[in-house]
């Protein structure tokens, strides 16, 4: 339900620390329970108002919030007097009876009161304001509360802990150390430079940067975040939209005897090991006149670039006519990425006496229980490989983030390759200010509207 809206337009209020905010922090109303949270310096007064004296701090209090004389529940009060709350400010929270229309007055009493409704992020935002986490724990903060899966949750869990600020941080202070030898240049200008420095800094330069590029090619912050991205594409009529179903456990996508029978991309998410997998369903490849189809083949070709992994399938026809000119040409051989490809036969219960699969495919049925028990392993083979490879490093998640970095490491390699100390000194400031950019460090406030827009009242 949503909250009575206060009187002003809430863009024109928005100043940092600015006034009591409230929201319901438990999203839609339901359930048995609601909570309902209010910050800002002046809270502690409106929770007087409602609940009689203050209740001790941080402990929980049955209390009856009344309004102008009237009963409007019986409450769970919590009380946090600054510093000790969430955002850092006099901050309290009314637990109450999970309703509609106590929601509504108690709404209409905090309004009464001079508070308003927060916007998306804003007690995240105000504990950012009042340093008491930074840019990074507060997309992790994000990031928790969407968790859907238990890789996403663990990733954010340690990014909230604050090691990729940590190692943001550690970053920071070595090219604060290397600027500091720069600068010392720039002061004794005349002196010669001797030769191991030139070359220790070179060294440290380059290691940095190789550090930077390991993080920034680690692709499973990313993977963990949005997904695993596996594209089932092949020949019309291979079972491809059969296999996304089988997989999804539902039917998600039409399947017909007729070739050619999907033709936009679907998508399904499922869970594997713990990691979001999103399954992207295709056109199958051929020539067409048929404009719709011949659209539909340029999108399946397009998921094909973007895919981390493609279930290429193999129908029995195209598997026994293999060589033939006419299915390798309407299979775009080319569109394959190698190392990104699975092969699978598909209907397997359709020839049973062929040969079995080439080396390093796969069989699959559709109609045959336990038809698919090998594809599933061999993703989640896959996806736990992933997993292995860097399991307690901080991962980068977001494009935010690649591109902080990104300039970073070239602001450094740039450095390296510059002429004279004052040069080196202006590109490692520079590669410390991209980095402040991603920790927040450096123009908070820029960042701020972009981050914060993807929460959710109350958060
Ligand atoms: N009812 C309720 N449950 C909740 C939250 C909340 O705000 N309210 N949280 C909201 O995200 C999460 C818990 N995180 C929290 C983080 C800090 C503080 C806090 O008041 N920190 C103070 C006091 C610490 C103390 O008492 O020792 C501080 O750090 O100074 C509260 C909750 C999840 N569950
Ligand atoms: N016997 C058998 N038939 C299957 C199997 N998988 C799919 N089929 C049948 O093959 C036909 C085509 O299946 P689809 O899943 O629609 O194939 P598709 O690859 O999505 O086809 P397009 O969308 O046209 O590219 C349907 O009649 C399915 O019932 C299988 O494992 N065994
Ligand atoms: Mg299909």
């Amino acid at each position: 339900m949503p909250l009575p809206t206060t009187q002003q337009p809430a863009a024109a209020t928005t100043t940092e620390g600015d006034g009591v905010i409230y929201a319901l922090a438990t999203g839609p109303v339901a359930g048995a329970i609601a909570v309902l949270r209010v910050s800002g310096q002046g809270c502690g007064d409106m929770l007087r108002h409602l609940c009689g004296a203050l209740p001790p701090a941080r402990m929980a209090s049955l209390r009856s919030v009344r309004w102008r004389g009237e009963l409007l529940d019986e409450a769970l009060v919590l009380w946090f007097p600054s510093p000790r709350s969430y955002t850092g400010e006099d901050s309290f929270e009314l637990h109450l009876h999970a309703s509609p229309a106590i929601m509504a007055r108690v709404a209409e009493a905090l309004e009464g009161l001079g508070a308003r409704q927060a916007e998306a992020g804003e007690f995240t935002r105000r504990a950012v304001m009042a340093g008491r986490m930074d840019i990074l724990q507060a997309e992790a903060i994000a990031d928790l509360v969407a968790a859907e899966t238990e890789s996403q949750r663990q990733q954010a869990l340690r990014q909230k802990e604050g090691v990729l600020g940590q190692l943001y941080e550690r970053w920071t202070e070595q090219i604060k150390s290397l600027l500091a030898s720069q600068e010392a240049l720039i002061d004794f200008a005349d002196e010669e430079l001797p030769p191991e420095t030139e070359q220790r800094l070179q060294q440290a330069l380059h290691a940095l940067a190789s550090e930077m590029d390991a993080h920034l090619s680690n692709p499973l912050g990313r993977l963990t975040r949005e997904g695993l991205h596996v594209v089932l594409a092949g020949p019309p009529n291979a079972g491809k939209s059969s296999l996304l179903n089988a997989l999804t456990g539902d039917d998600t996508a039409i399947v017909t005897a007729v070739p050619g029978t999907t033709r936009d991309l679907l998508h399904a998410d499922i869970v594997i090991e713990g990691m979001k997998v999103r399954l992207t369903d295709t056109a199958g490849l051929r020539t067409t006149t048929d404009m719709v189809e011949a659209e539909g083949v340029k999108r399946a070709k397009h998921a094909l670039e973007g895919a981390d992994l493609v279930l290429r399938l193999v129908p029995p026809q195209a598997a026994q006519h293999k060589g033939s000119q006419v299915e390798a040409a309407e299979d775009g051989d080319n569109h394959f990425p190698p190392e990104r490809t699975i092969m699978v036969m598909s209907k397997s219960d359709l020839r049973p006496a062929a040969p079995p699969p080439p080396p390093h495919a796969l069989s699959i049925s559709t109609v045959t229980p336990g038809g698919l028990e090998g594809l599933k392993q061999c993703l989640a083979q896959r996806v736990r490989a992933l997993g292995a490879q860097h399991q307690a490093s901080a991962l980068l998640t977001r494009a935010r983030h690649q591109a902080g970095i990104q300039a970073a490491k070239t602001h450094l390699l740039q450095a390296a390759s510059a002429p004279l100390p004052e040069l080196r000194a202006e590109e490692l400031r520079m590669g410390m200010e991209a980095i402040g950019r991603v920790t927040g460090r450096v123009g908070v406030e820029d960042v701020l509207d972009s981050v914060f827009s993807s929460f959710c009242i109350g958060k």
